[in-house]
């Protein structure tokens, strides 16, 4: 009797734990909490997080999220109810979709969709996919510092964020079906257009979730604009496939991008699932959207960041050119691991500007999630943004300050024995791909270009705003949050005139100032430019 009336009282006690609903402000008939939040989405989560908490309920409209705005509630998603919530809830109506049952990155948790994890991670993005690509990172770095070094030259000033976001698509279109802009124009600025146009009428058409069942009708008519959109894309995915089939039946013994790969996939009859030419658009889809605003805007909030902190920049140029040096060679991924500061810079950006601030998710089974429960279909938005700029886990935590990577011990305030997690990204107070088997699978791609290509502008250039002295660091609206003003700089050369990296952009501008035997190193020049342009003939 005693075992179990003891049993029935911690029964109630426990079940008195589960609360039924988080906090929430006041809600507003029909619109309910849409009179709390601007149009930069996750900076009024954070706001309204510092009144109602890190778990709150939000409803706008028809449709209602739980936000979750610190690392313990992250972890709690991510790690330990990592497969109850590795889903991703509908955005808008899903009618005009015509990837909806192959657009990975919306897929529910299916044995299809774990079927393209493994591909993403053991294939086309795996490390040493990535590797092997490093010579077309770093062609379309050159390209980028090129023009750089015309504008230095010129004495002009340019938008970097146009650039970057040049490289970037440049770079993902090579890497994905090797096409890019200065041999097919055509190609590479057509994906650029329809993955632009898609990002934006994505955001109007998740809008239409307020509407509730209404969103059926399209009131925005972004549904209609999406649709015809993805089918522009859908025809340019018939040519780019057709071709390299073409190639495969030809014999072609070209190095294999990743619609090569995938092709073979889908030929393969032994695979656990079939890989049908609509997944492969899909997967594509998502590889242009998910890699290319993402990679870009990071790059330039990093170059911002620094621009505003001189010191930082300075402290970052000193560590290149202790390491790498300013006049024979440009900075290499086999550098990076020597450039610590580099790498805090890199992080604490991201820390900042996470390029995707909020990471939307749904509840696959009733649950309990900070001692609320949580039903099943439940959305859940985790702010990555809040996470990441924290108080209670961060000093200084709106402060750009890569130093506290250098000495954890000064700048978090966190226990002690988790200051090892957080050097090896297993501490949910800094998610900036979000966490768990759902998380980013660009992560790695992504780093290697981050780091090469901030390392190589910081290397070769003295950056000078603009008209000002200090740039607004203002957040836009939008899925990646970029930033709200244009990041233009004058780029001012740093390599000496007569060192080899100077050359080497001479060269290659063809600007007749290159080589002469004896001003310097011919073979080492040679080198350099080899390594730089592999596979040119230069
Ligand atoms: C700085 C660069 C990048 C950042 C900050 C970033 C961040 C993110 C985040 C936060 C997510 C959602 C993760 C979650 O739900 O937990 C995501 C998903 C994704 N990212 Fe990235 N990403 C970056 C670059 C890339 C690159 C280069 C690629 C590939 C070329 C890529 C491909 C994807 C895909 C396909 C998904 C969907 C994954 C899924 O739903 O399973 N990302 N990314």
């Amino acid at each position: 009797l005693i075992i179990v009336q003891s049993f029935i009282k911690n029964l109630k006690q426990s079940n008195k734990k589960i609360q039924h609903q988080p906090p929430s402000p006041l809600a507003l008939p029909i619109i309910g909490h849409m009179y709390l939040l601007g149009s930069v989405l996750h900076q009024s989560f954070q706001k309204l997080a510092l009144r109602y908490g890190p778990f709150m309920l939000i409803r706008a409209g028809a449709s209602s999220s739980y936000i979750v705005s610190n690392g313990a509630i992250a972890k709690e998603i991510f790690k330990t109810n990592d497969v109850n919530f590795a889903a991703r809830p509908e955005f808008g109506s899903s009618e005009y979709q015509i990837y909806k049952d192959t657009l990975f990155s919306t897929l529910d948790y299916t044995k299809y969709w774990i079927f393209m994890k493994k591909i993403c991670m053991t294939e086309i993005l795996s490390p040493q996919q990535i590797t092997k690509f490093a010579d077309v990172r770093k062609e379309e770095m050159m390209k980028l510092l090129e023009f750089f070094a015309e504008c230095s030259e010129q004495g002009e000033a340019c938008d970097v964020g146009n650039q970057l976001m040049a490289m970037t698509n440049n770079l993902i279109c090579r890497l994905t079906m090797s096409t890019r802009t200065s041999t097919n124009v055509n190609e590479s600025a057509e994906i650029r257009e329809i993955a632009k146009g898609i990002t934006l009428l994505s955001g109007q058409l998740s809008l239409g979730e307020v509407f509730g069942p209404l969103k059926k009708c399209d009131l925005l008519g972004a549904g209609r604009k999406v649709k015809a959109l993805l089918l522009r894309f859908d025809k340019f995915m018939d040519g780019i496939i057709e071709k390299h089939e073409e190639k495969r039946h030809a014999g072609s013994k070209d190095r294999k991008d990743m619609m090569d790969i995938l092709l073979e996939i889908a030929d393969d009859t032994s695979t656990e699932m079939k890989l049908t030419r609509n997944g492969i658009k899909g997967l594509f889809l998502d590889l242009f959207l998910g890699g290319t605003d993402t990679t870009s805007v990071a790059l330039q909030w990093a170059l911002a960041e620094l621009l505003n902190h001189p010191k930082a920049i300075k402290k970052l140029q000193q560590e290149i050119d202790r390491i790498v040096g300013v006049k024979n060679r440009l900075v290499e991924d086999s550098d990076i691991q020597n450039l610590p500061y580099l790498q805090a810079v890199v992080k604490e950006t991201l820390r900042l500007h996470p390029s995707l601030p909020l990471v939307f998710r749904k509840c696959r089974e009733d649950c309990v999630i900070n001692g609320y429960k949580i039903l099943k279909d439940s959305r859940l938005v985790v702010s990555l943004y809040a996470v990441n700029r924290d108080s209670n886990a961060w000093a200084d935590a709106d402060e750009f300050v890569p130093e506290r990577y250098l000495n954890l011990n000064e700048n978090l305030a966190i226990e002690p024995d988790e200051l090892e997690a957080i050097k090896d990204g297993q501490n949910f107070c800094y998610v900036p791909f979000g966490g768990g088997r759902r998380g980013c699978p660009g992560a790695g791609l992504a780093a290697a270009v981050l780091h090469r290509t901030l390392g190589a502008m910081i290397q070769c250039f003295d950056w000078i705003i603009k008209d000002a002295e200090t740039l607004n660091m203002e957040q836009g609206a939008g899925f990646s949050a970029a930033m709200v003003y244009p990041l233009v700089c004058y780029p001012v050369m740093r390599v000496k005139k007569d060192s080899l990296v100077h050359k080497a952009f001479c060269v290659r501008m063809g600007s007749g100032e290159g080589l002469h035997s004896e001003e310097c190193d011919v073979g080492s020049l040679a080198t350099l430019i080899q390594t730089s342009v592999a596979g040119s003939k230069t």
